[in-house]
């Protein structure tokens, strides 16, 4: 297969397990994002795909070819890790060149590469410019060039724009994502963002605890999460249980909700529904009754948090879309089956 295939990867360090039995495939020319919570071993997985660790089992395969033992630099890899590692004393040019002068390239293969890869990160012009004289998103634009220059089978990054303001970071997400797609080329980013996943990525990999939870486009990620864990940790989500009453119908906090089904046999189980699927209504209009506890107005949309039965329920929407509600008062939460997800565990 053309592209990347992680089998079985299994990470210990002692007796802890980083990397729990990943198996992945990454078809050439995807970009993923593996995003997950601080220590569920995305960092360790990237590095065994780099070649800086070596797995404790399973194997890793790039077109075909079982990679698993090959040197890093052997790999045809372009890397940009958090810490950029530009050379201070030499000019962008010399920066960006640099993997290209090692290999021997000669020097008029250089200058060109350079000049395409400086209009390709907009920054024609800027080849003999220190790099201690540029700003943070030019470096960081200059440490994606410098990896892209042996044109590389598999470009790797972990967590290449968090040292970057919220703005810039931003506008580098669409930019990567606009250079990536342009070249084609296999990127696999880690990152904690999910919002920065979800800008770039064909797929978005959640991990947790060493083991992927969810590996799907970020719109079923978000749409269809797999599990509890995937619901809440990818953006904003209620999550209720929902179970069958003595007479068969499915409740929620007690109240049915015509036309939802649980998993076959399943007394119980998990919903996941995005603040905006809840819509508040006249109380007694909805399935639910509750009470405003608390309004969140953020301008473009306002939050609203409902205590229904001691559970809270939050649901957004924009100004206009929005009844006027006051905190103390009592409102229906209009619940249809379509927004119900029901979760695996
Ligand atoms: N060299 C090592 N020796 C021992 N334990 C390690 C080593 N490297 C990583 N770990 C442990 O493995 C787990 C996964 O680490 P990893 O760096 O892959 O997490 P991460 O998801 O990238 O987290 P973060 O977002 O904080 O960087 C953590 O519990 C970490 O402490």
């Amino acid at each position: 297969m053309s592209g990347l295939a992680l089998q079985n990867v299994v990470k210990e360090f002692g007796s802890f397990r980083a990397v729990n039995d990943v198996d992945l495939t990454v078809p050439h020319g995807t970009f993923v994002c593996m995003l997950g919570p601080s220590g569920c071993g995305k960092t360790t997985l990237l590095r065994m795909i780099a070649g800086l660790d070596l797995p404790t089992s399973g194997a890793i395969g790039l077109d075909g070819e079982d990679i698993t033992r090959v040197p890093t630099h052997k790999r045809n890899l372009g890397m940009v890790f958090q810490s950029l590692a530009l050379f201070p004393h030499l000019t962008v040019g010399e920066n960006i060149a640099y993997p290209l002068r090692i290999r021997g390239a000669p020097k008029e293969d250089q200058r060109k590469r350079v000049d395409e890869l400086l209009s390709m990160i907009h920054l024609s012009g800027y080849a003999d410019r220190p790099v201690s004289k540029l700003s943070g998103g030019q470096r960081q634009r200059v440490a994606i060039a410098r990896a892209l220059a042996i044109s590389p089978k598999l470009f790797l990054l972990d967590e290449p724009l968090s040292a970057l303001d919220a703005k810039l970071r931003e506008a580098m997400q669409v930019e990567l994502r606009q250079l990536q797609q342009k070249l084609g080329i296999t990127t696999i980013v880690v990152t904690h963002d999910q919002r920065e996943a979800m800008t770039m990525a064909d797929t978005v990999v959640v991990m947790n605890g060493g083991e992927i939870r969810q590996a799907a486009s970020p719109i079923e990620i978000y749409r269809r999460p797999a599990d509890s864990f995937v619901a809440d940790f990818i953006g904003q989500t209620n999550l209720v249980e929902a179970e069958t009453d003595r007479s068969g119908r499915v409740t929620v906090f007690g109240q049915p909700v015509p036309g939802l089904d649980l998993p076959a046999g399943a007394a119980k189980a998990m919903l996941s529904i995005r603040p905006e699927d809840v819509h508040l209504t006249a109380p007694g209009a909805g399935a639910l009754t509750g009470t405003v506890t608390f309004v969140r107005d953020l301008g473009g949309t306002i939050e609203t948090f409902v205590d229904v039965a001691g559970r809270q329920i939050v649901a957004v929407s924009t100004p206009r879309a929005r009844p006027e509600v006051t905190v103390g008062q009592q409102v229906g939460i209009g619940l249809t089956p379509d927004v119900c997800v029901v979760l695996a565990k």
